[in-house]
Parts: structure tokens; C-alpha cells; sequence
């Protein structure tokens, strides 16, 4: 089942952030409790980041075992490991460097440092995500989740922020990577938004996962997420292509909200 989008408008981002990381901590305590660990796919952006100082920050985060949370990222920017561009460095810095997560289990792109080009950190990445598949499927968690493509592992909740151009992870409007059909991960060049060269989960990829939640705020980000909303083609707009197989959910702030189409506006 692919869901239809939700949209849950928060009074300003400093409430969305806090909203976001209850919601989040909560998940993965769920999650948890029925199957033994959980996995993320992390998102980088001002949101993104925001939300993981929420999580450290919450008086709830020891809920979560994070020892036994799996975490991935939907993007990262190709330049040095320690750059401070980097959006596993900065996720490090808001949430990673103070909870008990397992080395292991924090699967972070590649690197300049690692690698000569995008597409090389790209193939690397695939091949982690493919290994990951592969053990998930050899140890049976016979659980009650569905079937997952053979080349990626289940994703329990894919984090998305959204450009003011609409770009989600590193998959820009009109570039190859929104285009790709095949691959599970891309090598970007020409990212209008600095840094110019990326690594990128694709749609297809990001659709494999079981929650979607988009989260955004700013009224730079109205006119994408209207668009979005409104059923936009995902060429031109590629926020309104993430799909999640069981919930797509849009947690915006009311800056981000102010062209989201009518119907969808839960009034209160
Ligand atoms: O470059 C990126 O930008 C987007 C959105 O960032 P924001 O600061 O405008 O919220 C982010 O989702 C993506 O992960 C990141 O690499």
C-alpha cells in the first residue's frame, strides 16, 4: 500500500522541531518493542538537524535503546569527512555524540577522503545497503513487516527536508538523479545548492520505506510544499514524489503550510 499524504501544521518551527523528535522517539520505542531495533534514514537541512538536537535534548531520549537503532542517511554532501558540510558530521554533533548508538550501525556515504568521484561513494553505499539486505534476510527476523527489495534493508521511517527548490535528499528538480528508475543510489554533480558534488538515495529507494515524513518549515518552503501537496510532477518538483508504503506524512510549520491545497488542512 503507498498512503496518501498527511499533513500535520505546527504553530513554528521551534514547536515543529520538539514535535518531530517526540514523534520520532515514540516511533522508535514502538518499533522497538515489537521487533528488537529500528532503522532511520537521517536527513540533513535545518529541520532535519534541528529535530535530532530535540531528540538529545528530550528528557524521553533514553526511552529509545539506541544501541539497537540502525541508522543510514538519504543524502550526503561528497566533500571531506570533516567538513563541517557534512550532514552525518552535523547529525554527529546534534544527536549521534550523545547517546550509546553502536558504531556498526551508523552508515554514513562516502567521503572525498574515501573515494575520487560521487558515483564511486555512490556504488559503495550501495553495495553496505545491499550487504545490510542481505544479512537482514539471512538472519529471518520472521516478523510480521513485508516483504522488502532484496538490494536495500527495511526502512523503518526515512526522514526528508525540503529545498526551497524542492529538492529532497540530494535529488534535484530536472537532474538524472530524480529521473533514475534503476539504481538505489546516485552520485550527484551540479547540485545548484552548495556543495555541487552529492550522494543520494533515489526515489525508488526512498520509497521502499515503511514511514515517510517530510519535514519543513519557513515560508521559502510554501511555495515547494504546495506544489508538492497539489500532486506536482516529481521532475519538476521532487518533494511530491516520496511515497511511504504505509504513511507519508508532512510535518510543517505554519510559515511552510501557507499554500498547502485547502482539503488537506485538518481544521481544528
Ligand atoms: O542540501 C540539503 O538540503 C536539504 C534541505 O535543507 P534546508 O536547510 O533547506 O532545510 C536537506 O534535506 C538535504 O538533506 C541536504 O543535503
Amino acid at each position: 500500500m503507498s498512503a496518501d499524504p498527511r499533513v500535520s501544521i505546527h504553530p513554528d518551527s521551534t514547536v515543529l522541531m520538539a514535535a518531530i523528535a517526540a514523534r520520532l522517539i515514540t516511533k522508535l520505542v514502538d518499533i522497538q518493542d515489537k521487533y528488537g531495533e529500528a532503522t532511520v534514514v537521517l536527513t540533513g537541512g535545518s529541520i532535519g538537524i534541528g529535530s535530532l538536537k530535540a531528540v538529545a535534548d528530550s528528557p524521553a531520549s533514553p526511552a529509545v535503546d539506541w544501541s539497537k537503532v540502525n541508522f543510514w542517511w538519504g543524502d550526503e554532501r561528497f566533500v571531506a569527512a570533516d567538513d563541517p558540510e557534512r550532514n552525518a558530521r552535523q547529525a554527529h554533533e546534534a544527536l549521534l555524540a550523545h547517546i550509546s548508538a553502536d558504531p556498526a550501525r551508523i552508515q554514513v556515504p562516502g567521503s572525498t577522503g574515501d573515494f575520487g568521484s560521487p558515483e564511486e561513494a555512490a556504488a559503495d553505499y550501495a553495495r553496505r545497503l545491499g550487504e545490510a539486505a542481505a544479512a537482514e534476510h539471512a538472519a529471518d527476523m520472521s516478523d510480521d513487516r513485508p516483504e522488502h527489495p532484496a538490494a536495500l534493508p527495511r526502512f523503518d521511517i526515512v526522514l526528508l527536508g525540503v529545498g526551497p527548490d524542492a529538492h529532497v535528499a540530494s535529488l534535484f528538480p530536472e537532474q538524472a538523479g530524480i529521473r533514475e528508475k534503476e539504481l538505489s543510489v546516485v552520485g550527484v554533480r551540479n547540485s545548484p545548492k552548495p556543495p555541487p558534488e552529492r550522494v543520494s538515495l533515489t526515489l525508488p529507494a526512498i520509497n521502499t520505506a515503511s514511514e515517510i515524513w517530510m519535514v519543513v518549515a519557513g515560508e521559502d518552503k510554501a511555495g515547494a510544499v504546495g506544489l508538492a501537496l497539489a500532486g506536482a510532477n516529481p521532475v519538476q518538483v521532487p518533494a511530491a514524489g516520496p511515497r511511504g508504503r504505509n504513511e507519508t506524512l508532512w510535518l510543517i510549520d505554519e510559515n511552510a503550510a501557507s499554500r498547502v491545497p485547502e482539503q488537506l488542512v485538518r481544521k481544528g
